[in-house]
């Protein structure tokens, strides 16, 4: 792949606008689009999601573990998800949260992120909490591979507050010290570097600073968990022209109607752009 992952996210968002639409077959979605709890209503569910929103969305992220959940039949489900989507023209952003010693984020490296393997999308979901140099193997796969990775810095959990907000020796928080690790691997690249943050829509006042970052941040906990687009303006101020909000619940919620789910898509698409003009 001879682009960077952030020259292609660049276009996408330019071409589509900022959104990323999860897929994530929670047993009761799958119940209310009448849908077996088996691998045969996981197949419906996430590659009717796919039909109606792979050409819409400029990116699109299955939620690996309600695939895992079904053994190896689920996750060869995920690989059709990730072959599917990427053909019909959105990024995938698998959402796996890996993260390991680093010779063994080197297997995580050969299998989310390597031309090749069956579950590399375009980017993977890491977690930094054995230490951001753990990721390194990751990070040289994604330059090698045009491709990206998510770290998580400050999620949407109320829960994560403890861990992330705690404080390193130099004073700083746990998650600037991610944000400030990302901004090195990212600084001088262009347009965008390929290392994104996870920061949730739903944190509120952070403290972070994001100005260095040069890259994504992926802002999950739109819709289903309570942030919309006042939120967002206010979480991220000056960095938002770099955020891509991501929202499953609040979408999938309207299928199984190919037309309906669309609808919900550009409707989430529309409510975000807006926040461009005011
Ligand atoms: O901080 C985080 C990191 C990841 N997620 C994931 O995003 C989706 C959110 O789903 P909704 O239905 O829109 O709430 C889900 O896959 C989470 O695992 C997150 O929510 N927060």
């Amino acid at each position: 792949m001879n682009a960077s992952f952030g020259a292609r996210l660049s276009t996408a968002v330019s071409a589509r606008g900022p959104l990323c639409a999860g897929i994530d077959p929670h047993p009761g979605l799958l119940a209310d689009w009448g849908l077996s709890a088996d691998v045969a209503g996981l197949e419906r569910f996430a590659l009717t999601a796919v039909e109606a929103l792979a050409g819409e969305v400029a990116v699109l992220k299955p939620q690996a573990a309600f695939f895992e959940a079904y053994g190896s039949r689920g996750v060869a489900v995920l690989e059709r998800v990730i072959a599917e989507g990427r053909e019909a023209g959105a990024l995938v952003l698998v959402d796996a949260k890996r993260g390991d010693i680093g010779s063994t984020m080197a297997a995580y490296a050969a299998a989310y992120l390597t031309e090749g393997s069956p579950l590399a999308g375009d980017a993977v979901t890491l977690s930094p909490y054995l230490g951001f140099g753990s990721l390194d193997p990751a990070v040289r796969a994604a330059a090698e591979n045009g491709r990206g990775i998510f770290v998580l810095a400050l999620t949407s959990n109320p829960e994560a507050r403890t861990v992330q907000s705690a404080r390193t020796a130099d004073g700083k928080t746990i998650s600037q010290s991610i944000v400030d690790s990302a901004a090195e691997v990212n600084s001088g690249a262009d347009p965008l570097g390929g290392i994104g943050l996870v920061i949730g829509a739903t944190v509120g006042a952070h403290g972070l600073e994001l100005s260095q970052l040069n890259g994504p941040i992926l802002a999950p906990g739109y819709g289903a968990q309570g942030a919309g687009p006042a939120e967002l303006k206010a979480v991220f101020g000056d960095a938002l022209p770099h955020v891509l909000p991501a929202s499953s619940r609040d979408i999938l919620k309207h299928g199984p109607d190919v037309a309906a789910l669309r609808g919900a898509a550009r409707r989430t698409l529309d409510d975000v752009a807006a926040l461009s003009s005011v």
